[in-house]
């Protein structure tokens, strides 16, 4: 191969072969990788230093496992015992490939970081959202002035008529599902994975609440016409959401069926949301003659099309919306759903105690009302101590806008604090797991203990897991609604048993619990568990 190359001005044509231009290449990028770790590690850092092979937020590190030589996506979980035992924020610098970034367990690092607001020097990189922005611009993905838009157009729709209504359908799809599994004849029944249950549960929740679908337990029924329902096209889109999210057009028109069966549903589900958008604009723009309801969805075209305001969102955006409600909604609760029962498997004396206000307060006779929901607060209680261990949402991922500072607090037991200079660009993860799991936060943070939130304020800023600030979790009161709706029942009527392996005792079935499941969101390891019926005293 002849090559032309300029040095000190002249043209000279040297003979390269592809074997050699490849070398060259690699040679290249060896030395600009060993100048950019070498850069890392002589700058001066007070926070402690790790180092992996790849990082793990970004391919080729995300799809790999944590081993002792580099970091996969559950590194946070796997080492969560002793990643900040040498200081609450450690400096990751991937050697082969990836940036590096800070990793904090302290939540007054958080508060400065997370909030988003005019003033502040992080924002949320589109990156980090980028799983989540295939359907239209949304307000996970959105920073900002588009994330101000976002968030007043969103925000109305997330009201107590909302509130209300997640209440009485997880009333309803609670007996449905007791009918539908025909637990509603037995006394003692096993489910072989929780989650089976959990999932369903919250699916179907935030489909009715969020979408107004009229769904049952059973399958729903399969349309008259030729196109695929909109509820099954939405249940493929949704398991098949990282397939969608990583694989190119072509690959997706490739004859293989389970390609083409996610393509269909995502197309079906794209023009069903839009024949819907057209509709729900029609009966808003007819008042309450035109039968409107209360769902999420209906809600937001309504808000979108409050002539008095100035926030305006297009159909992509709403959509991207509504996307973004359904996948961060359900997978989120069920996930933790399944913890917090899993953790009442293994103490009893807690489940004991959390059915006892149940009963004082609902009783054997009525179904729980949504008037009941402060009562509840020891349920609450046992869903808010899962998602502290185990927090569905577990990185949050910032970036400085500009060369900054950081006020960081000296270690445990040493008064005040430190201003760290911070650059532009320079990436702050705040782990979720280590803020949930830190001493400086909570007495013994290994130990499941819901009692460190009895009586809370169920919007209580102690409480971290949705995060804080103004982009905390929109979802929260939705999650909390219908998880204590979701217990208060499950609870009352059954008493929950693990299913141990021959020898196994609860100790060792509570380990293996913890052996989560990081993808999207953080879960539990899949959990087998028995129901019992409760004797009427
Ligand atoms: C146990 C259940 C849940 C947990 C632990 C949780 C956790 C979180 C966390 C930590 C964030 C902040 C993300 C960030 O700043 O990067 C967040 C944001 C968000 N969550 Fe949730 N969430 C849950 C349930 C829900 C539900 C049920 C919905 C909707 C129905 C929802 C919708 C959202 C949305 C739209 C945002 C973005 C808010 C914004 O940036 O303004 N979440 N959630």
């Amino acid at each position: 191969m002849l090559s032309t190359i300029s040095l000190f001005g002249r043209d000279i044509q040297v003979h390269i072969s592809p074997v050699s231009a490849l070398v060259l290449l690699g040679g290249v990028w060896i030395i600009r990788r060993v100048l950019s770790v070498l850069r890392v590690w002589l700058a001066p850092s007070i926070f402690p230093r790790e180092y992996t092979a790849f990082q793990p937020l970004q391919l080729p590190g995300v799809l790999l496992p944590t081993t002792s030589w580099t970091t996969g996506l559950d590194w946070q979980w796997v080492r969560r015992a002793k990643l900040y035992n040498r200081g609450e924020t450690v400096a990751l610098t991937p050697i082969l490939a990836g940036s590096p970034n800070l990793w904090t367990s302290n939540m007054d690092i958080g508060r400065q970081v997370i909030p988003g607001s005019h003033k502040s020097s992080f924002w949320k990189p589109q990156w980090a959202s980028q799983a989540l922005l295939i359907w239209g611009m949304n307000l996970i993905g959105a920073d900002g002035n588009t994330w101000r838009r976002h968030r007043r157009v969103v925000g109305p729709s997330f009201s107590s008529e909302l509130y209300k209504l997640v209440w009485t359908k997880t009333v309803q799809t609670y007996h449905d599902m007791v009918q539908s599994e025909g637990w509603a004849t037995k006394d003692t029944t096993t489910v072989p994975v929780i989650q089976d249950i959990t999932m369903k549960m919250a699916f179907l929740i935030i489909t009715s609440c969020g979408f107004g679908f009229e769904s049952t337990w059973a399958d729903p029924p399969r349309s008259k016409g030729d196109q695929m329902p909109a509820q099954e096209a939405l249940r493929i889109v949704t398991d098949a959401h990282m397939l969608l999210v990583s694989c190119p057009d072509w690959i997706l028109r490739l004859p293989i069926a389970k390609l083409r069966t996610a393509r269909m549903a995502r197309d079906r589900l794209i023009s069903f949301m839009r024949e819907q958008i057209a509709e729900r604009k029609a009966q808003v723009a007819m008042g309450n003659a035109g039968g409107m309801r209360s769902d999420a969805f209906t809600m937001l075209v309504k808000a979108n099309q409050d002539e008095s305001s100035k926030y305006q969102l297009d159909d992509e955006e709403l959509i991207g919306n509504i996307f973004v409600l359904l996948l961060a909604g359900h997978e989120t609760t069920s996930h933790t759903l399944a913890a917090t029962l899993g953790f009442m498997a293994i103490h009893e004396e807690v489940q004991d105690e959390v059915v006892e206000q149940i009963m004082s307060v609902v009783g054997h006779d009525r179904d729980p009302e949504f008037e009941d929901y402060s009562k509840l607060d020891k349920v609450l209680a046992i869903f808010y101590e899962a998602a502290r261990m185990l927090p569905a949402g577990y990185v949050l991922i910032r970036e400085a806008t500009d060369d900054t500072i950081l006020t960081v607090p000296n270690p445990v037991g040493e008064e005040g604090s430190q201003n760290i200079p911070i650059a532009k660009g320079t990436q702050i993860i705040v782990d979720m797991v280590g803020v949930q799991w830190n001493p400086r936060y909570f007495e013994h943070p290994h130990v499941y203990n819901p009692s460190r939130w009895y009586g809370l304020p169920a919007d209580s800023e102690k409480f971290t897991a949705f995060s804080v600030g103004p982009r905390a979790c929109i979802g929260r009161k939705f999650a909390t609604v219908e998880a204590t709706c979701f217990l208060a029942l499950l609870l009352r009527d059954w008493k929950v048993l693990p299913v141990l392996r021959d020898g196994e005792n609860k100790e060792e079935w509570g380990a293996r619990m913890l052996q989560a499941n990081i993808g999207l969101t953080l879960g539990v390891h899949n959990i087998p568990l028995r129901f019992e019926r409760r004797k009427r005293a």
